[in-house]
């Protein structure tokens, strides 16, 4: 079989670099954490697309608990490296929450625009609890202050791709995370 997923970090790679097996072991510890927090609790995890689909995909593989998905996208970044400050939403759920016990699935928080916007849009939809897990937080960058209840990697200030989040929409598809030199 021929594998066009790009595995090995190259050497235009830049600081910032967290390999697939990185990735995998965290994505691991996250999800015996959260397994443990929602045993018996049949938990609604909203995958915030596009760019949680990966970690989204491999944390609810790894979860040998009942629970439900749904997805979820917003968009303020489009094809920019800065955010447009303006959050959209582009899907709105397919399922209602109210009584359910929400985890969002989020590959960044960056500004914190975009989380506080979803936070405040499905606060007001009933949800018996509501959590983030994000990936990646970029605490430097940070414009309003949001909760991160599980966290993969806090990350310095610099703009990263792969592994489900995009450089101009492309790179979602590396195994693992880099940044531009
Ligand atoms: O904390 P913030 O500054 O708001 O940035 C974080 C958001 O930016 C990215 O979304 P984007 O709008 O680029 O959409 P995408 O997930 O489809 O790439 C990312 O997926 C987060 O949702
Ligand atoms: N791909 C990508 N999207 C982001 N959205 C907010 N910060 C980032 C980042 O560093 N990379």
């Amino acid at each position: 079989m021929t594998v066009f997923q790009q595995k090995q970090l190259r050497p235009s790679d830049g600081p910032v670099q967290i390999s697939e097996e990185q990735l995998m072991a965290r994505v691991r510890e996250l999800a015996a954490q959260i397994r443990q927090d929602y045993a018996g609790h049949n938990p609604h995890l909203i995958c915030l697309l596009n760019g949680a689909f990966l970690f989204h995909a491999d944390l609810v593989r790894l979860l040998d608990i009942p629970l439900t998905i749904d997805f979820m996208q917003t968009s303020s970044y489009g094809d920019a490296k800065q955010s447009s400050g303006e959050v959209k939403l582009v899907k709105d759920l397919s399922f209602p929450i109210s009584g359910r016990h929400v985890l969002l699935v989020e590959d960044i928080i960056d500004t914190g625009s975009t989380m506080d916007y979803i936070l405040r849009y499905l606060g007001e939809r009933g949800p018996a609890s509501l959590k983030v897990a994000s990936l990646l937080s970029k605490p430097s960058r940070r414009k309003v202050e949001v909760p991160v209840d599980y966290l993969g990697f806090t990350i310095p200030d610099a703009f990263v791709f792969g592994y489900g989040l995009d450089r101009a929409q492309q790179d979602r598809n590396l195994s693992f995370i880099t940044s531009q030199k």
